[in-house]
């Protein structure tokens, strides 16, 4: 072989490899983003780092976040900047949920999107809101599981566009609709669904009585409401400061105002004119941990680590996305000790009824 073939040959599995690392590999949910289109969201890729910067500006003043007012503006930062790696890394559904031995963590996913409709009693064509979807991967699922039409909010637009593109991807677009806003004050009539949920979403509402006051004005009277919330749970002690570190850790990582214990969650959803039908946290077993998936991911984790480095040194991600990594890489090993330590639940269920006056 001469060296020019030889030159040629190198090249093609070298660049094959690489390609492969970049745009192949990882597991089928990941597939769809990849890490060559790591963007900051709705923000200019010039201000992405600016922008992680003033994010963690307000865990300086924590006061700040208190501020009911400024709260939404740090979750759409936030969301901005994490929104492209959590579809690249985990998918379409931003939330955990229980390990389910012989499934998949795609269906498993779905399973416990699926168990939070069925609780909601509705039919083919009624009208239920999802305060704070996401990318809409729960909107889809439930839209296609329960064939309600599923109206969505987020604060964030960047995420109201890629929920649109995914519906109209799906199939589901004469479904699932999605709005830009906050959902502590809601652009819909009073008494206008039929139904409503929220997955690991309310968690970012600094007074939950006030997103719980917002949903349950927006529901049909009668109608049903069910919420996947996080919490600390009882095996939590303030006097710990391992305990404490982890769910500080936790709140800094997910844009978070201040956890709840759970025992305050059916007590909020009363004060708000709610009667409670039932809660549960869905995390304690014979659930399998849902923690499991992140400690299993971290392997793929260093090497995303890598290859969002390396994109960020060649100039094709933008300068702030290696930051904005690393406190997720951080996060997940907040996350998973909370798990570990029992301290934590990121599925703790209630389930509301809206009384007929
Ligand atoms: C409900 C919320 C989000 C929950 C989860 C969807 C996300 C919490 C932590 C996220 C992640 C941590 C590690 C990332 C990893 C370093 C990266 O390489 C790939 C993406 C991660 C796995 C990422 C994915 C989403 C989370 C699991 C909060 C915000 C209320
Ligand atoms: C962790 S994500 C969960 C998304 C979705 N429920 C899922 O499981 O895929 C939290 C969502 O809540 C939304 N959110 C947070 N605060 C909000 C607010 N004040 N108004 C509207 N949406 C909000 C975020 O924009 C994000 O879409």
């Amino acid at each position: 072989m001469d060296s020019v073939t030889l030159l040629c040959t190198i090249s093609l599995i070298v660049g094959g490899g690489l390609y492969y690392f970049i745009c192949g590999y990882g597991s089928a949910e990941r597939k769809g983003k990849s890490a060559m289109d790591l963007s900051g969201g709705s923000i200019s890729r010039e201000k992405v780092e600016d922008n992680y910067n003033q994010y963690w500006s307000f865990f300086k003043k924590p006061k700040e976040i208190e501020k009911k007012e400024d709260v939404p503006a740090f979750v759409d930062t936030f969301y901005n900047l994490v929104t492209d790696i959590y579809e690249w890394g985990w998918g379409q559904s931003f939330h955990f949920s229980p390990s389910i031995p012989g499934k998949s963590d795609k269906e498993a996913t779905r399973i416990h999107e699926e168990v939070a409709v069925d609780l909601l009693n509705v039919k083919p064509g009624d009208k239920i809101l999802d305060a704070g979807c996401g990318v809409g991967g729960p909107m889809r699922a439930i839209a296609a599981h329960s064939k309600a039409n599923v109206v969505g909010i987020t604060i964030n637009e960047y995420q109201v566009d890629r929920a649109k593109a995914h519906n109209k991807k799906a199939g589901l677009d004469s479904l699932c609709d999605v709005v830009c806003g906050n959902f502590l004050e809601m652009p819909f009539e009073d008494n206008s669904f039929d139904g409503a949920y929220s997955i690991e979403a309310t968690c970012h509402a600094p007074k939950l009585e006030e997103v719980y006051a917002e949903i349950y004005r927006v529901m049909k009277p009668g109608s049903l409401y069910v919420s996947y919330e996080w919490v600390t749970t009882n095996k939590y002690n303030g006097e710990n400061s391992e305990h404490r570190d982890i769910i500080i850790g936790i709140e800094r990582g997910n844009a978070l105002p201040g956890l709840r214990h759970y025992d305050q969650i059916p007590e909020i959803a009363k004060k708000v004119g709610f009667e409670v039908v039932q809660i549960k946290d869905l995390a304690i077993p014979p659930a399998k941990p849902w923690w499991d998936r992140l400690k299993m991911g971290r392997i793929a984790y260093w090497r995303n680590h890598v290859l969002v480095t390396v994109l960020t040194w060649l100039g094709i991600a933008p300068k702030g996305v290696v930051d904005v990594h690393e406190m997720l890489f951080v996060t997940a090993d907040f996350l998973s000790r909370g798990g570990d330590t029992g301290i934590f639940s990121p599925m703790y269920m209630i389930l509301c009824r809206k009384p007929i006056k």
